[in-house]
């Protein structure tokens, strides 16, 4: 190399920011002092957390018909059939009931009849055969609605389950980065999904128990009218203590979800195999287990206070639902005494009571239940609705499958969550057939010019044109579609050798086998594969049987592969050979650069490794989210200014003549 900078003694370049105070000699790892939720009450996708349990219950019982409405629509989405089956089902089954009550006061009345008592039983017999017989009758119903609703909740989770797997898979990647993101949708994950599931059937419950009250109490009504409220007065405490521990439960659980996802994190640290050389090198355990340890003790505080607060809510409720049962009792007492009843209606009254305490005290824990639950749902619906609200652009018009010119006109990029500008005023020319790179210090917005170069993220001002067409007239996907990223830590796809190359085309079962040996050879990946037990099928992962572990090295090469084979107008490549052997990176650059060049591709490369970009068309270099030289290597070298700086300071390196490096080593 003929530079004439390099063997110059190098000079490291002067930090541009403030200096850096020193840190404290301790840190809480998380806030330590905060209320357990705290982080979650001003976040920006979590503004609605927490809303229902502010809300007053006559509002929350207003809602119920919309969500139970909001539910049977999932259900006649899932299996219109068995919807209606369930109903019917449960609608005769409840009519049943109240025939049957009806029979059993028959009973009764013919046994406190006057006579002698083989007439009296006999008497009662066509009314004990007409209980038998409807019990029977609403026993088959009963099967019926349990058959049908164990086709119908399989189904709903199902339906909902793709529709949030399918909305959160293709929100813009920014909602993503949001810091709330993980809980949001680990919430709507976690319970959203189950209670969607689970709300189905305790509608059917109160559906079922309101429709018995109804059959009840128009019985009771006919022995006398003012049982009714009598009745009502001795259930209605236990329903509003079985509220408000509804309302104290959702609480506790929205702060719950932020401590399962910190302990979650925790636990996968102690657990996982990539993390476990290190962890135990740090001898760092002990220091995780303490904070695994600091978490689970609020979760069981949280625990505790919640059981302990449901105890003391559920007993008042008891105690008042007791004594007012006692006074429903005794006002029926006196009725009788008085002769305002006679001792059959009074014996009738007292079965209309038992069972429409016992339809009252279903009605109250199914409320419960569908109102926890509708919650949850409505946690899910409100979720799925802004993951909506978060799709990418669809303008109905298509990327082109080749682009001539990009245009980077003073695009700016901040971070929903960042602040200050990740990118600000950067502006560039990308020609096809060239090759390009970004280089820059750490965080100095590469990767940020990247994203957005690949349709990943929207510019925050400042427009991208693709051949003077701005991409935000085009479908976001469609621009993805057209540009290969190979990313800084590639995912390890844990599917078989082909499908770690098709996928990036979309497929993890088609290929085209020209192609993919193409790819695979220009990437070194072809020699990874020929040595795997099963080659192209082989599964790169040891959680299957047969299953091969692959060194970082290799699969970088796999992601290299990947690149090459979707055959894009655009390839990016974001530090691809930092895991790589010098021999396997000189390979993977030359087939980037050269070899695999399609004539009609820009072809992008971010690297450290400056050696690397020599080659390279264009050369940029990137300071604090802006541009501040750019040309080729030879000019920028005679600018003498950043790039020429880091250029010599890594060729100094391999500089076994200079000086001040000698006796570095030993
Ligand atoms: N997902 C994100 N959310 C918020 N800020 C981010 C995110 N990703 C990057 N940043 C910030 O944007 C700035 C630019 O980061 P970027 O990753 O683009 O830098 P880079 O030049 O690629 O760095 P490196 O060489 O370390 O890969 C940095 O300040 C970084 O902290």
């Amino acid at each position: 190399m003929n530079d004439p900078t390099i063997g110059a003694s190098p000079t490291v370049p002067h930090p541009r920011t403030a200096p850096l105070p020193l840190p404290p000699a301790s840190a809480p790892p998380a806030p330590e002092g905060a209320e357990l939720g705290d982080e979650l009450t001003d976040a920006y996708w979590a503004t609605w957390d927490g809303e229902a349990s502010r809300t007053s219950m006559w509002r929350i019982v207003g809602r119920l018909p919309a969500i139970s409405r909001r539910v049977l629509q999932m259900a006649w989405r899932a299996d219109a059939r068995a919807t209606l089956a369930v109903i019917v089902l449960q609608l005769g089954s409840a009519v049943m009931a109240a025939f049957g009550l009806l029979a059993s006061i028959g009973v009764l009345q013919a046994l406190f009849a006057q006579g002698a008592t083989p007439d009296r039983i006999r008497a009662a017999v066509p009314s004990l055969a007409l209980v038998a017989g409807l019990l029977m009758f609403r026993a088959v119903l009963d099967a019926g609605v349990a058959l049908y609703q164990a086709r119908l909740t399989p189904k709903i989770r199902r339906i909902v389950e793709m529709d949030f797997l399918h909305l959160t898979a293709h929100v813009r990647l920014e909602a993503v980065d949001d810091a709330n993101w993980a809980d949001d949708s680990s919430r709507a994950n976690d319970r959203g999904l189950y209670y969607a599931r689970q709300s189905i059937t305790q509608i059917i419950e109160l559906a079922s128990a309101m429709l018995g009250l109804i059959g009840a109490a128009s019985v009771l009504t006919v022995v006398h009218p003012l049982l009714l409220p009598l009745l009502l007065a001795s259930v209605i405490p236990q329903g509003l203590a079985s509220v408000r521990s509804a309302r104290m439960r959702f609480l506790s659980q929205v702060r719950y979800s932020t401590l399962q996802r910190r302990i979650r994190l925790f636990t996968w640290l102690l657990l996982d195999r990539t993390a476990a050389a290190e962890l135990r090198s740090s001898t760092a355990q002990p220091a995780l287990l303490g904070e695994h340890e600091r978490i689970a003790r609020r979760i069981e505080e949280e625990d505790t206070r919640l059981g302990r607060a449901e105890a003391g809510t559920a007993l008042a409720g008891r105690a008042i639902g007791g004594l007012a049962t006692g006074l429903t009792y005794a006002a029926l007492a006196l009725m009788t005494m008085a002769g305002w009843l006679p001792l059959a209606s009074g014996g009738g009254a007292v079965l209309a009571i038992r069972a429409s305490q016992g339809t009252l005290t279903r009605i109250v824990l199914a409320t419960h239940y569908v109102y926890e639950h509708a919650l949850w749902v409505d946690d899910l619906l409100t979720f799925l609705a802004k993951c909506r609200t978060l799709l990418p652009r669809r303008t109905g018009r298509s990327a082109p499958g080749k682009v001539k010119t990009i245009t980077v006109d003073h695009v700016e990029y901040t971070y929903p969550d960042g602040k200050k500008p990740a990118l600000n005023g950067v502006s560039m020319e990308l020609t096809a057939g060239s090759t390009v790179a970004f280089v820059g210090a750490n965080g100095s917005g590469k990767s940020t010019m990247s994203k957005l170069l690949a349709g990943l993220y929207e510019p925050t001002a400042g427009t991208i044109s693709w051949d003077g067409t701005d991409v935000l007239e085009l479908d976001a996907e469609s621009v993805q579609a057209q540009v290969a990223m190979v990313l800084q830590d590639p995912v390890e796809w844990p599917l078989s050798a082909l499908a770690n190359i098709t996928i990036s085309t979309g497929t993890i079962t088609e290929a085209d086998p020209e192609r993919a040996h193409r790819a695979a050879t220009a990437s070194g990946a072809d020699r990874v594969i020929a040595g795997l037990p099963q080659q192209w099928t082989t599964p790169l992962s040891k959680r299957f049987k047969d299953g091969e572990e692959l060194s970082g090295g290799n699969w970088a090469k796999f992601a290299v592969a990947r690149g090459l084979y979707k055959d894009a107008a655009v390839l990016l490549l974001d530090e691809p050979t930092a895991s790589m052997d010098p021999r396997a990176e000189h390979a993977a650059y030359t087939a980037v650069l050269r070899g695999h060049h399609r004539t009609d591709r820009i072809t992008i490369l971010i690297s450290h490794r400056l050696a690397s970009v020599i080659e390279c068309d264009q050369i940029f270099v990137f300071q604090d989210g802006r541009i501040i030289e750019n040309g080729d290597h030879t000019s920028l070298m005679e600018q003498n200014g950043e790039y020429a700086q880091m250029f010599t300071l890594q060729a100094a390196a391999y500089q076994t003549d200079t000086p001040s490096r000698k006796g570095e080593c030993g």
